[in-house]
This record gives C-alpha cells, sequence and structure tokens, in this order.
C-alpha cells in the first residue's frame, strides 16, 4: 500500500470513529429521560468504574496501551455526562 492509500484508510477508519461516538453520545437522551422520571443523578462512579475496567481489560486482549484507551473512554464518558446534564438543564426532555 502506498501512504497516500494508508492515509485513505485511516481517513475511512476515523470516520467510523466519529460515527460511534456520535452513536454512543446520542443515547444519552434514552439515558437521561430515564434518570429524569426516576430521580437517579447522571454521574455514577460506580458504572464508570464498571465501564473504566472493561475497557481496559478489553484494551490489554488487543495488546493496546490501557492508559490511553482509559483516557479515551473517560472523555467518552464526560461527553454522555455533559450531553446528558445539557438536556435536563434546558428542559429538552419531555
Ligand atoms: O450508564 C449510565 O448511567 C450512563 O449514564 C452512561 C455513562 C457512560 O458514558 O458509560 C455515563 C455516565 C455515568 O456516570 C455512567 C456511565
Amino acid at each position: 500500500m502506498t501512504l497516500d492509500e494508508i492515509r485513505d484508510e485511516i481517513r475511512e477508519i476515523d470516520q467510523e470513529i466519529i460515527d460511534l461516538i456520535d452513536k454512543r453520545t446520542a443515547l444519552a437522551s434514552d439515558i437521561a429521560k430515564i434518570k429524569k422520571e426516576n430521580d437517579i443523578p447522571v454521574r455514577d462512579m460506580e458504572q464508570n468504574k464498571k465501564v473504566l475496567s472493561r475497557a481496559t481489560e478489553m484494551a490489554v486482549e488487543s495488546g493496546l496501551d490501557t492508559g490511553r484507551v482509559k483516557k479515551i473512554f473517560e472523555t467518552l464518558i464526560e461527553m454522555n455526562i455533559e450531553k446528558q446534564e445539557n438536556l435536563m438543564g434546558k428542559g429538552k426532555l419531555p
């Protein structure tokens, strides 16, 4: 493969990553609705730990740097929390 071909493949993978982040973050509206209805706090430290340790295990299985993967997932969780808080705060929920 040439460098340009490899870069094209990277661009396609980056698009897939963005689509998956969008799909994960979009779940925030369903979660926010359930949490609002049941008076459950947005931030759940126990669940955060579960998500982070699961991602770390997956990273180990794939031979990836666990510290860096953990940072990515911490960011994903914060994006989800931010979206839930925005939805709740701005009365965008039914
Ligand atoms: O599982 C939840 O309750 C979520 O809101 C999702 C999520 C996540 O992004 O994985 C986000 C915030 C919570 O602190 C825990 C986990």
